[in-house]
């Protein structure tokens, strides 16, 4: 399932040095992180919005193409900053059967 996210990365890698009119990859990281950012946040809210409108009955092929943008975008921020999907996909095996409010007890007992 995670496939995508993994040849993706590789698109993305492979967008360092492109021309950015030629890319839409290459003339985000051309614009920097503050660009990148801005877009991350800006998918975020399109996300949260979208969901609201699914609860309320909305169509949810919106809520899966804003999320899409969202998890692109933040693809693009870590490849941004020499990071990729195989370290967040490590990190959720990692916590996969961890109850939620055990690891913030565990957080806690730690003093963090
Ligand atoms: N998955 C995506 C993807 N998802 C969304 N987008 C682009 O992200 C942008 C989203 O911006 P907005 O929704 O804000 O729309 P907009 O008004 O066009 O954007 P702005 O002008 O406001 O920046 C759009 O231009 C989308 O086309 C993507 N662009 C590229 N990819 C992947 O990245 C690969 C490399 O892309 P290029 O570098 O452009 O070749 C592609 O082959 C795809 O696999």
């Amino acid at each position: 399932m995670s496939d995508i996210l993994n040849q993706l990365h590789q698109v993305l890698e492979a967008r360092k040095g492109a021309d950015p009119d030629s890319s839409y990859v290459a003339s985000l990281y051309d614009k920097g992180l503050n660009k990148i950012l801005e877009k991350v946040g800006e998918e975020a809210v399109e996300t949260l919005l979208a969901a609201r409108d699914t609860e309320a009955g909305g169509d949810p092929e919106a809520l899966i193409g804003e999320t899409a943008d969202l998890w692109f975008h933040s693809m693009v921020m870590l490849a941004h900053l020499g990071l990729g999907p195989e370290q967040v996909l490590a990190r959720l095996e990692q916590r996969f059967g961890l109850s939620g409010h055990d690891e913030k007890a565990a957080r806690k007992a730690r003093g963090e």
